[in-house]
């Protein structure tokens, strides 16, 4: 048998629930499944009721209000007493039901069926035990009942079993989509995460190199089919080189952070920002004229500079500023590349000028 267990267990991880969220979505399958049990119950007991069926009635009436307490305990807070309590109540209630009213025929006993979707998705994949004590429970209690319980009793008439047969078959269908939901649920999360992973620096948390170009490749397309401005800026951390020197790469980190905060807080809702490089930024300008790019940049400009960076826990205030290179999109222009390398070249212009200010590379790059 233990051969097989590397297979279970890797069967398992498919569908069981895994990750930062996992306890939540646990208790969700475990609440779903509570309500899901009540509903069944609920509602079988009222088709019962109009029959004529009191008894059954009674039956089902009960079964829906242990679903509802193991649903209270669970959002009580006592979530362990639920998970456990649920395969229990529910192989009570099938073999009740199967034993005393409908017999084996009525194939009632395939809503234990849920127990073993339930034993996945309700419990941790390192649980592995919990979960093959459950599925086995499940099974064997189906098989038990399938086995001994009377194929047909006085009660069960031809209405009742096929009433009986569609309840089953409706309580094991949403079981079905609501793990399916839970499984899509999960991989939609996993692919934000990834896909976070993938296009946000993880230092400075604003966009990384590949999604920032990607977005200006985006945005030079739609300028120049709508014939619109747009304008890319480059910045660049001046000095950066002897904060790390002077303060540690710790400071130079918190610089890296702040500075990025602040060009993050002033872009406008349309804009895209990246990390170019090390403490290199690019800001990126859809539908932008020339003007209001530099005022943009130059309100980025102030706003750095105008920092006082806490280091170390000393009260000493630690002063940074940036340079700045803009560029647009003119009628020569054929490349996004193009307008990097011309904001590129306005950065330097900056640099040399000086430092701690905005070039715009026109034909006669100056400074603002
Ligand atoms: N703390 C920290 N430093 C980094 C990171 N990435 C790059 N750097 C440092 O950034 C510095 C960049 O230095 P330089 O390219 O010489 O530029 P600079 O000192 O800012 O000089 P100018 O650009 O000419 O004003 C290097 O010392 C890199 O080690 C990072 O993620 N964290």
């Amino acid at each position: 048998m233990s051969f097989l267990k590397p297979y279970i267990r890797r069967f398992a991880a498919l569908i069981a629930i895994n990750g930062a969220d996992a306890d939540l979505n646990r208790k969700q399958v475990v609440n779903i499944t509570y309500l899901l049990s009540a509903m069944v119950g609920i509602m079988s007991a009222l088709v019962f009721f109009v029959y004529g069926w009191f008894t059954e009635s009674i039956v089902h009436i009960l079964g829906a209000m242990v679903s509802v307490i193991g649903y209270l305990l669970s959002i009580k807070g006592y979530a362990g007493c639920a998970r456990v309590l649920f395969p229990l109540a529910c192989a009570t209630y099938v073999s009740i039901c199967t034993f005393r009213f409908y017999g084996s025929d009525s194939h009632f006993a395939w809503l234990l069926i849920i127990l073993a979707a339930y034993s996945v998705t309700g419990f941790r994949v390192d649980r592995g035990k919990a979960q093959f004590v459950v599925c086995a429970f499940a099974l064997m209690m189906f098989a038990f009942i399938e086995l001994f319980a009377p194929k047909t009793t006085p009660y069960a008439s031809l209405d009742v079993r096929l009433l009986i047969a569609l309840s089953t078959f409706v309580a094991s269908a949403c079981m079905i989509v609501l793990i399916a939901g839970v499984v899509v649920t999960k991989l939609r999360k996993l692919n934000e995460h990834l896909r976070y992973l993938a296009e946000v620096d993880d230092l400075t948390k604003v966009h990384n190199r590949r999604k920032v170009l990607a977005e200006a490749a985006n945005v030079f397309a739609d300028s120049m089919l709508s014939n619109q401005a747009c304008c890319f800026a480059i910045l660049d951390l001046d000095h950066f080189k002897s904060i790390n020197d002077r303060f540690g790469h710790e400071t130079g980190d918190l610089v890296l952070q702040k500075t990025a905060a602040v060009m993050k807080n002033t872009i406008r809702k349309s804009d895209w920002i990246g990390r170019y490089g090390g403490e290199e930024f690019v800001i990126i300008m859809s539908n932008t004229r020339t003007e209001e790019a530099l005022k943009l940049m130059e309100s980025v400009r102030i706003q750095i500079s105008d920092l006082r960076l806490a280091y170390n826990g000393l009260d000493k205030k630690l002063r940074v500023t940036t340079s700045i290179g803009i560029a647009g999109v003119d009628a020569e222009t054929q490349r996004y590349e193009q307008v990097l390398a011309r904001a590129d070249k306005a950065l330097y212009q900056a640099k040399d000028q000086g430092r701690n200010q905005v070039v715009f590379a026109g034909k006669d790059m100056e400074a603002v």
